[in-house]
């Protein structure tokens, strides 16, 4: 197993305060303790070369546990090893064995160009060389950045430095990578790139790789198995296929209508899901939908009538809100 983590949990401890004066002077004597559990019991194995999927809604403790994994914060409770290693006890063998990389944070120097941040990261994950010559070689040119390698990192587009974060990130051959949205803000095109490179690169070195994104397509395409957390629990782990299986068992009427019609009437057909009069979208179980949409077309004003899957990106949004529908998929699956 590559990564090994069972019952981990993370309370923070913080204190309450409270505006003004008066106030703030009572706090310097008596000051209400908080506590907020971020993650709670968590437990999952990742084997070696597997490429996981870790999602949920904001402030769902996908940081928190990243964090841990990482050995920048200390658990509560739980045991965690990461390629063997305990990563709280950061011991030098192990940050040898890992990478992290951010969208939202450059590890590069900013006013440098990259070839400088390399550099400095040969030395400091004390990279031969030979090796470093090969690895620099290969990334740049499975990504296409060889010519800017000398340029100042600021002056680069998002996308490119992406890129050049990633060969930073890869040039010690880390066993697992931890990638906390690696396209975030980028263009279409970047992304897919990137995609790619993490589908080869994942393929041919067998690293392991656990990656954060709020984009659907990037976890879709790259992870088989996704870990969905919420509220500091895990709500899911399995296909994003099997999700959708699920969500499947529904699909969306969307009607343009001539005249406004009522929640009430639609709610005789389905769920509704949106109405502002003119254009509706109602919520109805596969198994009846050729009778809905028949009595909708007798009965409603219609201008037009189209039917939708509901996308996997809705389904994992639906599962963000409603406890219900995570119970709801426990049972089928
Ligand atoms: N140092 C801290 N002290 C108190 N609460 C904290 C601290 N760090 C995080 N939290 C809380 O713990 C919860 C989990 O936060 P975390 O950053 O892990 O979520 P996340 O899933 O990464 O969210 P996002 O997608 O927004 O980055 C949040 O409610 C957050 O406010």
């Amino acid at each position: 197993m590559s990564i090994v983590v069972r019952n981990l949990s993370k309370t923070f401890e913080y204190y309450k305060k409270e505006v003004g004066l008066k106030s703030s002077l009572r706090n310097l004597f008596h000051r209400e303790t908080l506590h907020k559990n971020a993650v709670s019991d968590v437990s999952f194995e990742i084997e070696k070369g597997e490429m996981v999927g870790f999602l949920g809604p904001n402030g769902a403790g996908k940081t928190t546990t990243l964090k841990m994994l990482t050995g920048i914060l200390f658990p509560t409770e739980g045991q965690v090893t990461v390629h063997g290693f305990v990563p709280w006890e950061r011991k030098k063998e192990f940050k040898k064995k890992f990478a992290i990389v951010m969208g939202q944070k450059s590890q590069l120097w900013w006013d440098l160009p990259a070839s400088e941040s390399l550099h400095l990261n040969k030395f400091i994950y004390e990279v031969e060389e030979t090796t470093f010559r090969n690895t620099v070689d290969e990334l740049t040119e499975l990504l296409d950045v060889k010519e800017l390698l000398n340029v100042q990192v600021r002056r680069l587009s998002l996308g490119e430095r992406m890129k050049l974060e990633l060969i930073a990130a890869l040039l010690h051959k880390p066993e697992v990578m931890f990638l906390d949205e690696p396209t975030i803000g980028l263009d279409i095109l970047s992304q897919r790139k990137i995609r790619e490179f993490l589908k080869y690169y994942n393929q041919q070195s067998k690293t392991t790789i656990m990656l954060t994104s709020h984009y659907m397509n990037d976890i879709e395409d790259l992870c088989k198995r996704s870990i969905i957390i919420n509220g500091g629990k895990v709500a899911y782990d399995g296909d994003l296929a099997q999700v959708n299986n699920v969500l499947g068992q529904k699909k969306l009427i969307k009607l343009k209508l001539e005249q406004p019609v009522s929640d009430l009437q639609l709610n005789r057909f389905g769920f509704v899901r949106e109405n502002n009069g003119l254009e509706a979208v109602l919520e109805v179980e596969k198994a009846n939908l050729k009778d809905c949409a028949q009595a909708v077309l007798q009965q409603l004003p219609v201008l037009d009538l189209t039917i939708e899957d509901i996308s996997i990106e809705e389904g994992i949004a639906l599962l963000y809100q409603k406890e219900n529908r995570v119970h709801e998929l426990e049972k089928v699956l």
